[in-house]
């Protein structure tokens, strides 16, 4: 049974599949204690949280048989992803489910910062009938500075224009084509920071963004200016926000998030020009269904062998793109697997070089296969797709990836070649249509071998009477031939012979293969 702990509160009807497959346990277990935790996590194999649980890479260290870490909402700050990577865990998130939701709360506590809503309210339930004191701003006409212009920062953008405020954005991957088409004005942070009457953050806590807007950028804001953050605690340096509305610069914020949550007692609390709400972007009926819902998609697609929507250490590919790549999986993992068998020293680079049908697609992908079947050889079940990058990058392998127009006669080609202290090496695959896999190239000589089972390559002289032999002695050990290739380069030159053969060769037999006249080097794998 597949053990899925849910340590955060989900919506019910969200994880309704998980909560009825029969081949998963579903341990719903919201504000258990660390210890409780660490004894839960350690039977799982997939864990989905939301902001508030903690997975620390002590957390996961405690996981052997994690798989999976499934974010029921956005951002991923509450997640060691290096943690994860480092051990193949994969982690999704749940992106588009909770976008409407948070650009509407965004422009629930626009307006309510504008007209002091909670404030005025606040007063009210006090018994005081006060109208002088919360006389507000109009929205029309001013200017909303976005500063993050993803999945909210743009739907609060189209929200703002229908109030008919002027709007600028500014984001790294936003350009003024892009910034016409969604109907905004693009600038530099500074342009922003600069023009806004309301400045809203949407972007993700990293560490570029961390305090993203302090002091200094404070000093470049109108006075009487307003600031809202419904995007991460953090973006925003507290401190700062907190000495520029005490002093007057800033008229107030409205604050959903904080650096530390709960944020009960926190200073910025005590300002009457603050509005706040306790985390609540992503608190709407249809969100959490909406992100509960993709993420116990992903986690039990996952779990059974499946490939996820929303990976976050890895990169997604659309299902369209995976139908093209997916016959070439294997492919890659087997040349790649061959090639680091047969290999010797110390791995320093692997370049792989795609062509033909693969010239127009995106085949990382491919690559990180082709490095996981490498890495494979000495690291086992260690390395994954997830880890395969991350792995070969902190062993200090250099990865290359380069398309090529050389596709010696066939459709498609992918060629991978190691380049060790010792020696360079390459092999070369395809797949031939209705055939499957085969391997079309070794080194320097061309072969045709279907890259799967027991395979014994010699590298010999190309002389009367070697193939024979190896045949002969074979035959001594009852080793049946499936398949044979001989390639050279030139007669009576150095050549290679590949063979297919029904069992694994033993070491008796493989010294006695060695020790034939006119043979340089036998070596023997399983794929
Ligand atoms: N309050 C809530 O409950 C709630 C709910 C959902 C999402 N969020 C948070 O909202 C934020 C945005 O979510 P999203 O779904 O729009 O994410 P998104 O990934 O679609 O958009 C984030 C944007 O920020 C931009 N960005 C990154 N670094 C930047 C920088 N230095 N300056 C300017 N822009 C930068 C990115 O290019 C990207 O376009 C995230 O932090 C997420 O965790 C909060
Ligand atoms: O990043 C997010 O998705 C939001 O901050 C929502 O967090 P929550 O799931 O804890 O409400």
């Amino acid at each position: 049974m597949l053990r899925v702990l849910i340590s955060d509160p989900l919506s019910e009807e969200g994880i309704r599949p998980l909560l009825e497959s029969e081949d998963i346990e579903p341990v719903i277990a919201p504000s258990l204690s660390h210890e409780d935790l660490l004894r839960e996590i350690s039977t799982s194999h997939a864990l989905i949280v939301r902001s508030q649980t903690q997975v620390t890479r002590e957390l996961i260290e405690h996981a052997p048989n994690l798989k999976i870490i499934g974010r029921a909402g956005v951002g991923v700050d509450n997640i060691d992803l290096d943690a994860a990577t480092e051990r193949g865990i994969i982690v999704v998130n749940a992106p588009d489910g909770n976008t409407i939701s948070t650009a509407e709360h965004t422009m629930a506590m626009l307006m309510s910062l504008a007209r002091n809503i909670p404030q005025a309210y606040h007063q009210l339930q006090q018994k005081k009938w006060e109208r002088k004191k919360f006389v507000g701003v109009e929205l029309k006409g001013k200017t909303l500075g976005i500063v993050g212009f993803g999945r909210i920062g743009n739907e609060v953008a189209q929200r703002a224009k229908g109030h008919r405020m002027n709007v600028i954005a500014f984001d790294p991957f936003l350009n003024e084509e892009k910034a016409e088409k969604a109907g905004v004005k693009h600038g530099e942070l500074e342009d922003v920071l600069k023009q806004a009457d309301f400045l809203t953050v949407h972007t993700p806590l990293i560490e570029a963004t961390r305090h993203l807007i302090n002091k200094q950028s404070i000093q470049l804001m109108k006075p009487g200016a307003r600031i809202l953050n419904c995007a991460r605690g953090g973006i925003i340096e507290e401190e700062a926000l907190f000495e520029a509305i005490k002093s007057g610069r800033i008229a107030g914020a409205a604050l959903d998030v904080f650096e530390e949550e709960p944020a009960i007692d926190h200073p910025l609390l005590s300002l009457p020009e603050v509005i706040a709400t306790p985390h609540l972007g992503a608190s709407t009926v249809e969100a959490q269904e909406n992100v509960a819902t993709d993420v116990c998609y992903d986690v039990m697609e996952l779990l059974r062998g499946g490939t996820v929507k929303n990976p976050v250490n890895m990169p997604s590919v659309s299902s369209e793109m995976m139908d093209k790549l997916s016959p070439y999986f294997q492919l890659s993992e087997k040349l790649g697997g061959f090639l680091s068998r047969l290999s010797e020293g110390t791995l320093e680079r692997v370049n792989v070089y795609y062509s033909g049908d693969l010239l127009d697609v995106d085949t990382m992908p491919l690559t990180r296969i082709a490095v996981k079947g490498i890495l494979q050889r000495h690291m086992g079940d260690r390395v994954n797709d997830v880890n395969a990058f991350r792995t070969a990058k902190d062993k200090g392998i250099i990865i290359n990836e380069q398309k090529s127009t050389s596709t010696k006669g066939f459709t498609n080609l992918i060629r991978v070649e190691i380049e060790t202290d010792h020696e360079k090496r390459s092999v070369a695959g395809t797949l031939l249509n209705g055939l499957g896999a085969r391997i079309v190239q070794l080194d320097q000589y061309s072969i045709d071998v279907v890259p799967d089972g027991h395979l014994i390559v010699i590298h010999h002289m190309d002389q009367p009477g070697a193939i024979g032999r190896v045949g002969s002695l074979l035959a001594e050990h009852t080793i049946n031939i499936a398949t044979m290739q001989v390639g050279r380069t030139n007669i009576g030159g150095e050549a290679v012979m590949v063979l297919t053969v029904d069992k694994e060769v033993e070491v008796d037999c493989h010294q006695k293969l060695a020790g034939i006249n006119d043979i340089k080097q036998v070596q023997c794998l399983t794929l």
